[in-house]
């Protein structure tokens, strides 16, 4: 059954999109792997972690072969380190709070869509206020494959019962708006990790939370249907 109450509805990343906490994912990647004398460059940041589950990240990195309780290890042992460097300035992106607010009023369904692990999840809502926006939440175990594939935003669709040319997906890694586009989103780049220019197939791109208004996303989702509807 669809879910017409309203004409669209919204999709959350979470890192670098709720909180600006990609540059110390970096550190911890950089100080986790520098423990197994591993070199993580920025290109291969931007090209392999950025938005990436840690599954495929420890993958890339550790090889194939890697059993499933090794990531299980590896991935807590990156999380916890995460955590420890990011509690002290963990803070929500500008206007992000004052803009749920908005939308939950206005009746806008909302869902949480992350390659993060459910320990993260939970580091998060303990420090910021967000649970009771997101009923609907993706993660990484939800998904058998993980951004830049489509999987998780067409989950999260289908859990908030809207058509995906009727969602609009905030995002700010290379892989998460390409694995928007592929599920033929609307895709809201904030310029956390990426520069507007760095970043392809955006239909919007803003600073922080304070610049996005519902009006706006109004007319990107009727622009969006009508090119769905065309095809
Ligand atoms: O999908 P999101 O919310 O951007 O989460 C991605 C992040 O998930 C984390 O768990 C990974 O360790 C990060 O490297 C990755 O960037």
């Amino acid at each position: 059954m669809k879910n017409n109450a309203q004409p669209f509805a919204l999709i959350f990343d979470m890192d670098g999109t709720m909180i600006d906490s990609n540059p110390t994912h970096k550190e911890a990647f950089e100080r986790f792997f520098a423990q197994y004398d591993i070199e993580m460059t920025d290109e291969d940041f931007i090209n392999y972690v950025s938005g990436r589950m840690n599954p495929d990240i420890m993958k890339h990195f550790f090889g194939d072969a890697i059993s499933s309780q090794k990531i299980t290890a590896l991935t807590r042992e990156k999380e916890l380190l995460f955590q420890e460097l990011f509690a002290p300035k963990i803070k929500p992106i500008k206007g992000l709070l004052p803009f749920l607010k908005k939308a939950r009023e206005k009746g806008i369904p909302m869902a949480l869509a992350t390659s993060a692990p459910k320990m993260n999840i939970e580091f998060v809502f303990t420090h910021i206020p967000l649970s009771d926006y997101f009923p609907h939440i993706v993660h990484d175990r939800n998904v058998k494959k993980g951004k830049p594939a489509p999987e998780i935003f067409l989950k999260a669709a289908r859990k908030l019962r809207y058509p995906p040319e009727r969602c609009i997906v905030f995002e700010d890694s290379k892989a998460g708006v390409e694995a928007a586009q592929a599920a033929g989103m609307t895709v809201v780049v904030l310029t956390t990790t990426h520069s507007a220019g760095e970043l392809e197939g955006a239909d919007w791109v803003i600073n922080d939370f304070s610049e996005a208004t519902i009006t706006k996303l109004n007319k990107l989702a009727s622009l969006k249907e009508k090119i769905a509807f065309s095809k």
